[in-house]
């Protein structure tokens, strides 16, 4: 039984370019049990990411995006609803089939890097792959370095490099897999506006030249001006879905939400 369901599905390049599957979330609730009471963080949300795009999710402070991406991602089981990557519904699989196919399929890109100071550049991206039981490839180690522009770059620790950097080390180790869907909660929130940008060509890049599915969150309306598709939420639903939306116009709905 194939892992993915369909597997003649899988890696093909659809007309929209991209290389994977369509994501399709379908009346996805999240309830959290909180102080003898329910939070609602996520109240009925409908959402299709076509293969090779770039989305960014926007919304003020605790209207649900983490939770979205985190469901969204097989990070988290909602309450209720179901989450497609192509044929595959990953919200009735168990945890174990959940990870494996996470790790082929989707990387990961937070704030907070996330890296350990005590290994080396090289082994902070393979780190994860390792403890899934995964090999070491080296060259491969090389060739995500350099696409991220840290060629050479192996055996440094993550202290001794500049903030944009280590977030370059955290993308590199969201790619090593060679995902097909990256995820990002505030790539760019710790960084410098250019530094930013840098990392958002990055992402950006990912989804033009690699047909990879990107979805983002952010606060600021100019990283959701490098997506190509703009949602907004409030109250975890979503309440605006904008195409190629200008910053202007980005900032100026996210000022009617706030
Ligand atoms: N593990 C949890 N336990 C209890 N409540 C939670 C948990 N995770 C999230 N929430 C609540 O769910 C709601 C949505 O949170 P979420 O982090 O998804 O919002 P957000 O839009 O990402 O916010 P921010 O922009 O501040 O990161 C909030 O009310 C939050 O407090």
């Amino acid at each position: 039984m194939s892992l993915f369901g369909n597997e003649q599905e899988y890696g093909v390049r659809p007309e929209g370019g991209g290389v994977g599957r369509e994501i399709r979330v379908r009346g996805l609730r999240r309830e959290f049990e909180r102080g003898g009471g329910r939070v609602h963080a996520l109240q009925g949300v409908d959402v299709t990411f076509a293969p090779g795009s770039f989305t960014a999710v926007m919304g003020p402070s605790g209207s649900g995006k983490t939770t979205l991406l985190q469901c969204v991602a097989g990070m988290d089981r909602p309450t209720r609803g179901s989450v497609h990557w192509g044929p595959t519904e990953i919200t009735r699989l168990r945890e174990h089939r959940l990870a494996r196919l996470r790790r082929s399929t989707v990387g990961f890109v937070f704030q907070a890097y996330n890296l350990m100071p005590a290994m080396t550049v090289a082994e902070n991206v393979v780190l994860p792959t390792r403890l899934m039981g995964g090999r070491t490839d080296r060259a491969r180690v090389g060739r995500v370095l350099t696409q991220v522009g840290l060629g050479g770059c192996e055996k440094e620790r993550p202290g001794r490099l500049s903030g944009g950097q280590q977030q370059r080390v955290a993308i590199a180790r969201a790619l090593y897999n060679q995902p097909e869907i990256l995820f990002a909660d505030e790539p760019t929130g710790a960084l410098d506006r250019n530094t930013g940008r840098e990392i958002l060509r990055l992402l950006r890049e990912g989804v033009e030249e690699h047909g990879r599915t990107c979805v983002m969150v952010t606060h600021d309306p100019l990283a959701a001006g490098f997506a190509d598709r703009v949602l907004m939420m409030t109250d975890g639903e979503l309440v605006e879905d904008l195409t190629r939306p200008s910053v202007a116009v980005i900032a100026e709905k996210l000022g009617g939400l706030s």
